[in-house]
């Protein structure tokens, strides 16, 4: 048995001097003290669940000069992220059982972490075909996505063909006639039109659309929003899971004027006053899921010019890290905190993991509060080789483990052994939210 000793372990909502006992990669004991085995040394370390993100874009494959899983996955250990939802949007997409294959393939050398794997929601998907093998079914995209684009009128037969799968169906929600209009009015004009070319509004419209969509159906899919941006549309949302990105919440419109395109990414960064609003939202209980978008572009890519360049920014590093720096200073409890980064992202894919508990997956990360860093290009592991935060604070991981083994040292990365999870269904009760 290995036993972590000497930490304070994140139990039932509250830290407690405790030991863990770790058998077969799961926890198997929780005790005060008294426990023998291999000591896992965590004295002076607070022990918390490894984050699940449940949003991240590994490219790989065609896309491989942005990112790869070995990257990508390297990049997540080291920021506290022991699993990963990959999104569908690849090159190949990831619609048919051979293009998913394609991407196991890769993922199942690559990954240093635990992975799903999402299927594509379009037209052409074979979503029977795919449902065997895939963890959820989305990112669905309403405006954008190229060949994966969905438009309203299909939109009903897709989430029923996705009901039949018992998974998660989630949205990226923008309406993309409200976003064409707004690109072509304000295209080729100055960057900090960007939030205006793909307003708000363009957000809540796709969101209203399609809850209106899932009421009317009879059987319904469980259903989760990607990165909301605007604190109007959570108001909106009601009965499905929210999710929001660490970049709406850290960085705001003026950021897209010192920084340009490397902080295009859809829906776009708001102004201050709706980022003050989501972090309100953040504490009582409105957000469900923080997970990264982390959408890896080079940054040749970037440098082509504002409107050209391509949108998504990388996240899945300084995620965690950046977060656990404000619940340092008090911004955002310890609770919220685990909540939206592991509970909650298990529960919505219905895993063994998320939880300090007897008989889960034994994916902790070790933490030290005390050891501020400021964020520089060369801690960085995705490909891309940038990220929007240089020079900001955070607090990384001094150890992340996953199914017992230690994955990552400050010193280095160990054993590559991720591997595929697989969702027991989804077990989401609703949080209550505000009606205002
Ligand atoms: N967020 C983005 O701006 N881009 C993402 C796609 C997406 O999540 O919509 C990407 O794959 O690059
Ligand atoms: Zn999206
Ligand atoms: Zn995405």
């Amino acid at each position: 048995m290995k036993v972590v000793k000497g930490g304070r372990i994140y139990y039932k909502g509250r830290l407690v001097n405790a030991e863990l006992g770790i058998e077969q990669g799961r926890i198997t004991k929780i005790k005060k003290t008294g426990l023998t085995g291999d000591i896992v040394n965590a004295r002076g370390m607070v022990v918390l669940p490894g984050a699940i993100d449940i949003h991240v874009h590994f490219r790989d494959m065609d896309l491989s000069d942005k990112e790869t899983w070995e990257t990508g996955s390297k990049a997540a250990a080291a920021g506290g992220v022991t699993t990963v939802i990959e999104q569908p949007n690849t090159k190949p997409p990831t619609d048919s059982r051979k293009t998913y294959k394609q991407k196991k393939g890769k993922a199942k050398t690559g990954s240093f972490v635990d992975y799903g794997i999402n299927g594509a929601v379009a037209i052409h998907s074979d979503i029977s075909g795919l449902s065997p093998f895939v963890s959820g079914f989305g990112e669905t995209f309403l405006a954008g996505g190229n060949d994966l684009h969905v438009r309203y009128e299909d939109l009903e037969g897709l989430l029923q063909a996705v009901e039949t799968t018992k998974k998660v169906l989630t949205i990226h929600a923008e309406d993309e006639k409200l976003v064409e209009k707004g690109i072509s009015r304000y295209k080729n004009t100055r960057e900090s039109n960007y939030p205006k070319a793909r307003p708000e509004k363009a957000e809540e419209k796709a969101v209203d659309k399609v809850i209106d969509i899932y009421n009317k159906i009879e059987r319904k899919p469980p259903l989760h929003f990607c990165h909301i941006s605007s604190y109007k549309t959570l108001n909106l949302i009601n009965d499905s899971t929210v999710e929001v990105t660490p970049h709406h919440l850290l960085l705001t419109k003026s950021d897209l004027k010192s920084q340009g395109s490397y902080v295009k990414t859809n829906p776009p960064i708001r102004g201050r006053k709706n980022r003050a609003m989501l972090w309100k939202a953040l504490n009582s209980g409105e957000i469900d899921v923080i997970a990264s978008d982390h959408a890896p572009h080079t940054q040749n890519e970037k440098e082509q010019g504002f409107w050209k360049a391509p949108s998504g920014v990388p996240g899945v590093q300084t995620m965690l890290p950046q977060l656990a720096y404000h619940v340092k200073k008090r911004n955002l409890s310890l609770k919220r905190f685990v909540k939206t980064l592991c509970e909650n992202p298990s529960d919505i894919y219905g895993l063994n993991k998320g939880y300090i508990k007897k008989g889960m997956d034994a994916d902790l990360i070790f933490m030290d509060f005390s050891d501020i860093t400021r964020i520089k290009k060369n801690m960085l592991h995705s490909k891309c080789g940038w990220t929007p935060y240089t020079g900001r604070r955070a607090i990384f991981p001094q150890k992340t483990m996953l199914r017992g083994k230690v994955i990552y040292k400050k010193s280095g990365f160990r054993d590559k052994i991720g591997e595929e999870i697989e969702p027991k269904g989804y077990r989401k009760s609703r949080e209550n939210r505000k009606t205002t």
